[in-house]
């Protein structure tokens, strides 16, 4: 059984998502879980209500809404929000990222194929070669990009009408941008961490989806370990969901998702092994800080970005770590949580920085 997609797709419904969850097909499942209007959303109410306001004014001129920005942490519903936005415009989206847009020429390629009205989604769009960055400032302004033919002094510039469009950019690092870039959405979206309240009833909707059955306590248990973000509360769901059903009833009681949670090393805050092993690099080997982040990622055997994007900003918001303009900081929080005596001897944040090795723009994204 399929459901059809307010953006021309359609995806799994009833039997149909719980076989493709049962084939192990993530992305599948994932994308059927996101909800698809406005109203459906749970939570981030400010971000709804005022974009809201700018698609029905946009639906009540009958022109395209300005430009979309959408900054915060990853999984919180970025990607959602822009298939939302096409979906509550009944128009077509297309979907790229930074990343894949590595020349001028792959952005000119996708926006000259445009539909009009069409929602061009650009994720990480912090993330995008600079010639495609600039290309993409005059086509969000003036619906017009010049394509360069040819190089050196005979090389020309050939101007290239572009319908118009409504960019839903999205990023995780919105300090990263461009000033030029940032000024050339209409409207931007800072997407919150999830209170608990949101994310148990985000969990006892994806387990209706997936016909899980899952108790009060069990879905508070799941919301309460998933760190502010409705990723993390699904993917829990799916762990406690196969351990209820390997080791228990197929039910998911307290009980349960406790056991199967503490399995995963997800502890009652949802501090993972990632977050556990960043506190412990950063009291137990380098003294609590200032530690440059590419140090502790180096320390902790992960990508830079993973640290900085996945296990910062929740260990920031928790109050166990803290950015400063020398480098990462162990709070005294974040002793006591290792089970450690914060040092007494130092004053917080103000040791002699031990690597000062990346203390630049990335810091800009502080808080
Ligand atoms: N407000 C919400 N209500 C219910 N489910 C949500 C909500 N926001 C996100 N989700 C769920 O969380 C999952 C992740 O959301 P999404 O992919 O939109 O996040 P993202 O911010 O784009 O992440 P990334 O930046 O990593 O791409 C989706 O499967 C969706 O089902």
């Amino acid at each position: 059984m399929t459901s059809h997609d307010d953006s021309g797709g359609t995806y799994p419904a009833g039997r149909a998502l719980v076989a493709a969850e049962a084939a192990g097909d993530e992305m599948t499942v994932e994308g059927a879980l996101r909800p698809r209007t406005l109203d459906e959303l749970i939570g981030q109410s400010r971000v709804r209500d005022q974009l809201g306001l700018v698609l029905e004014a946009a639906r009540s001129r009958g022109r395209p809404p300005d430009h979309v920005l959408l900054a915060g942490p990853p999984g919180l519903g970025k990607t959602t929000l822009a298939m939302i936005i096409a979906a509550e415009l009944s128009a077509p989206l297309r979907v790229t990222s930074g990343p894949a847009i590595q020349h001028a020429g792959d952005l000119a390629a996708i926006l000259s194929s445009l539909a009009e009205g069409e929602v061009l989604f650009l994720d990480e769009i912090h993330r995008m070669s600079r010639p495609a960055e600039e290309m993409l400032y005059m086509a969000m302004e003036d619906f017009r990009v010049d394509v360069v033919v040819g190089k050196g002094p005979g090389a020309t510039a050939i101007p290239l009408e572009i319908p118009p469009f409504t960019l839903v950019g999205a990023t995780t690092r919105s300090g990263l941008l461009p000033g030029p870039l940032r000024d050339r959405f209409g409207f931007t979206g800072h997407l919150e961490y999830y209170e608990v309240d949101e994310l148990d009833e985000i969990v006892r909707r994806s387990a209706r989806l997936l016909e899980v059955q899952i108790t009060d306590t069990g879905a508070r248990e799941v919301a309460s370990r998933s760190r502010g973000t409705p990723r993390i509360a699904n993917r829990l769901l799916r762990r406690v969901r196969d351990y209820a059903q390997v080791r228990a009833d197929g039910v998911v009681r307290q009980d349960i998702a406790q056991a199967a949670l503490n399995l995963y090393e997800v502890d009652e805050e949802g501090l993972d092994r990632l977050d556990r092993a960043v506190l412990d690099a950063l009291c137990r080997r380098f003294g609590g800080g200032p530690v440059g982040v590419s140090t502790l990622a180096v320390a902790v055997g992960e990508e830079r970005e993973t640290v900085e994007e996945v296990a910062e900003p929740f260990l920031v918001r928790r109050g166990y770590l803290a950015r400063t303009p020398r480098g990462r900081v162990a709070t005294p929080a974040a002793w006591r949580q290792l089970g450690l005596a914060p040092p007494t001897d130092v004053a917080f944040g103000q040791a002699p920085s031990l690597f000062d090795d990346d203390c630049g723009a990335g810091e800009g994204n502080a808080g």
